[in-house]
């Protein structure tokens, strides 16, 4: 975002992530998923980024890779500039010199980047109770901490969370506990490690939608009393904005691999500017007005290309009401047209490009009216 804010925890430059995909379990050859293509991110220190797209749009492998759990096909991963890829490597390399020739360990990193995942009753061990499941992180990271300082920071963490008298919950196993009590296990467990960057995996798509509100007043609350950031994936534009527009953060607008638009709550929910935006706008009832009578998207055609043949050019042109001749031949860069810093991947940002002289793609009229979609 602005250069105000001093160096980012987390930098993605051009990070690509591809896999390769049996068909008919390898009797018919592979093909390549573009998962996430050409992607730059900078996060910074108290940061809030939300990710929003469509599913299978890459959001899980973008905010894998940022973490590093996932090791891109391209592009580097940086944790405060320092390569992320090339730390892991010199410290388990095939010399296994035992440690890296940067500032920050592997260990350091690990403890840093630090995940919360949409289901915490997979994530959290049923076999432990939770003074357990808790302890285990700080014994393995921190272990010349006594025993009871270790207890006195587990039950305080219980406390603030508001899971009191903490005695009670630390006894307790993960089945004796609410989905949202377990997603607050999930978040003090990585919250020990003091980390500086939180990955919410729709952390809270799993919670009953009362819960939601809570759950996201409490990230926020936490993210100012520890200065965590919190890079949030969701489908759902509604949640993105709740929290981006509360900690002063971003939402980033994923389609097919590629981040489209990126910019302030107010810019991407009051003023849109691609036209996927758009579309994720009119799908989400509870942040946009369609007006009434208003059924049809705004789309040329509802189906979605596969990640394993994305189109050329702009990925969204088979789609877009707006795409002309040159988009189905040029990718648009990710660039700030306006000098707000909100960056947009769209020729229709600049006033003088070959753009506005070429033709108009034709109108597909394969929208049927449907009903309006809200998560
Ligand atoms: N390990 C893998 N092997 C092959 N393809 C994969 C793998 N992981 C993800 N993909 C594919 O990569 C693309 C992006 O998947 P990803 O899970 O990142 O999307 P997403 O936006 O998080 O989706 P959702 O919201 O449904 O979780 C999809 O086409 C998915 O099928």
């Amino acid at each position: 975002m602005s250069s105000t804010r001093g160096e980012p925890v987390l930098s993605l430059e051009n990070v690509s992530v591809e896999f390769t995909k049996e068909r008919l379990m390898g009797l018919a050859g592979s093909e390549t998923v573009h998962a996430v293509s050409d992607v730059s991110l900078d996060i910074y220190e108290n940061d809030v980024v939300a990710l929003v797209g469509e599913s299978g749009c890459g959001k899980t492998t973008l905010g894998k890779t940022a973490i590093g759990v996932q090791r891109p096909t391209r592009g580097t991963v940086s944790y405060r500039g320092q390569d992320i890829w090339e730390t892991k490597e010199e410290s388990s390399g095939w010399f296994n010199r035992g440690g890296s020739d940067g500032e920050y360990s592997e260990t350091d990193i690990r403890k840093a980047l630090q995940i919360i995942h949409q289901d915490p009753g997979s994530a959290l061990n049923s076999n432990y109770v939770v003074e357990s499941i808790l302890s285990d992180p700080l014994k393995r990271w921190n272990p010349d901490m006594s025993e009871a300082d270790r207890r006195e920071r587990i039950y305080g963490f219980l406390e603030y969370v508001g899971m009191a008298p903490a005695e009670d919950y630390a006894e307790r196993y993960p089945h004796q506990l609410s989905g949202g009590e377990q997603q607050r296990i999930a978040l003090i467990r990585a919250l020990l490690m003091n980390p500086d960057l939180i990955l919410g995996d729709e952390a809270i798509s799993a919670l009953d939608v009362s819960l939601r509100v809570e759950m996201m007043d409490l990230l926020l609350e936490l993210q100012d009393q520890f200065n965590t950031s919190y890079l949030f994936i969701s489908h759902n534009l509604a949640n993105a904005k709740y929290l981006t527009q509360r900690a002063g953060g971003r939402i980033g607008i994923m389609y097919l691999g590629e981040l489209v638009e990126i910019g302030t709550p107010e810019q991407i929910i009051h003023n849109p500017q691609h036209p996927y935006t758009k579309v994720l706008l009119w799908a989400t009832s509870d942040v946009h007005n369609r007006g009434e009578g208003v059924t049809t998207p705004p789309v040329r055609s509802l189906d979605i290309p596969e990640a394993t043949d994305p189109p050329s050019g702009c990925r969204f042109h088979t789609r877009c009401p707006e795409a002309r001749e040159t988009c189905r031949n040029t990718k648009p860069a990710l660039k700030d047209h306006d000098g707000d810093s909100r960056r947009t991947a769209c020729f229709r940002g600049e006033d003088q490009h070959e753009y506005w002289q070429s033709t108009p793609l034709e109108e597909e009229s394969t929208v049927p009216q449907q009903p309006a979609q809200s998560d």
